[in-house]
């Protein structure tokens, strides 16, 4: 991995050489115009770990850099793993940075909360929560949570403590976001070390746009897979009828039930299964009380909305795709959203084609694509 190099002043370049790559490779499928969506060029990701380093009586951030030599021979490549000193990072948001050497100066002489601690994550908001995680090589005691009461009240951060089968939360395991999308206001419970949007910004763009592609389907039904904390179910659900959306993680369903009732969103209904199985209930080929509970029948699923982690969809979920009217896909590997969309394009055709900058600075990209049915 390279850590990302933040030349503010080359964004807009770096942006559009994204762009051009994008329309180059999707070209095949003859897609419209691609509708850009910018970051902020700095201070764009709102949660981030670093490995602590530990040198003499000093300590700092580090992150790993992986490197390619040059074959030998045989052309086979070595990996090179190289520690990098971070003492600030332009990526993480102003509040990340801000904590950083508040952090640091607070454990660096304080044997408690400095004594075998390897790794420091921050998950913070634009509504102005944070939560730091200590994660330590050693059983934390009672003297540890004492110590790391003192520095949360120092700076006004929430704490967890992590170690080999501990979990210690000091206040609350997770932040509450604050989302502005369309004038609205969404509120989101994010759980650490659970999935979240990484990018706020780029999220409330997300949002928007899946808002507007799915905008006047109200005589109709969402299905949603890969729901996760009910970031886009919260933000659609008043574009349907009924939603029925569906996650793997214990987590994220409890999460985003708790979102749901805290935007007070009641045509949702959220399982947690896996999106294979999920597939197959719909088919009618997996039964089990999950299942009847949802009454499928009852719903008439004109829409489906599907944002799978990077490997994509298989084959019995295209498969699945195929049936409904609409298709939104949100994806943040384009060469698995390549060979998804061969396959759904022998039915569908695309009608909106979106390039979301999650990650600045680096060669991923995040695009949403928009299908109807040919007729
Ligand atoms: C890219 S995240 C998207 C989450 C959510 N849509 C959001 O916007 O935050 C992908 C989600 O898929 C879930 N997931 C991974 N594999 C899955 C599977 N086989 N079936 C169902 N969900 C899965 C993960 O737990 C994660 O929440």
């Amino acid at each position: 991995m390279a850590i990302p190099v933040v030349e503010p002043a080359r964004y807009d370049q770096q942006l559009e050489a994204k762009a051009e790559r994008i329309r180059r490779d999707f070209a095949r499928f003859a897609p419209p115009a691609l509708e850009v969506y910018p970051s902020p060029p700095s201070h764009y990701r709102q949660r981030c770990e670093f490995r602590i380093w530990h040198e003499g009586d000093d300590l700092f951030y580090a992150m790993f850099e992986i490197q390619e030599s040059e074959g030998d021979a045989e052309g086979s490549k070595k990996k090179h793993k190289t520690v990098v000193r971070l003492d600030d990072y332009p990526v993480a948001s102003r509040q990340i940075n801000a904590l950083m050497p508040r952090l640091l100066d607070a454990i660096r002489d304080n044997d408690l909360l400095r004594r075998r601690l390897f790794q420091v994550e921050f998950l913070t908001t634009l509504s102005g929560e944070a939560l730091v995680t200590l994660i330590y090589h050693r059983p934390l005691d009672e003297a540890w949570e004492a110590e790391a009461r003192r520095l949360q009240d120092r700076l006004g951060v929430m704490i967890i403590g992590r170690a080999r089968k501990q979990r210690r939360v000091l206040e609350r395991d997770h932040v509450w976001e604050r989302l502005e999308v369309e004038g609205r206001e969404f509120v989101y419970q994010q759980v650490e070390n659970s999935f979240t949007q990484p990018n706020a910004e780029i999220c409330r763009s997300m949002l928007t746009w899946a808002r507007e592609v799915t905008r006047g389907s109200q005589d109709g039904d969402l299905v949603e897979l890969y729901c996760g904390n009910g970031n886009f179910t919260v933000g659609l659900a008043e574009n349907f009828r009924r939603v029925l959306a569906t996650e793997i993680s214990r987590t994220s369903v409890a999460s985003a039930r708790e979102n749901l009732a805290a935007n007070r969103i009641d045509n949702v209904t959220v399982g947690r299964m896996s999106a294979e199985e999920f597939a197959a209930a719909l088919k009618g080929e997996k039964g089990g009380r999950r299942v009847a509970e949802w009454a499928l029948d009852e719903y008439d699923f004109t829409t489906v909305l599907v944002d799978p982690p990077r490997a994509g969809l298989d084959e019995a979920s295209c498969r699945q795709l195929s049936g409904y009217s609409r298709i939104v896909y949100i994806s943040c590997n384009p060469e698995t959203l390549a060979n998804n969309l061969e396959r759904l394009t022998e039915t569908h055709r695309i009608t909106r084609f979106a390039l979301f900058d999650q990650f600045p600075w680096t060669h991923h990209c995040e695009c949403g694509v928009l299908l109807e049915r040919r007729e």
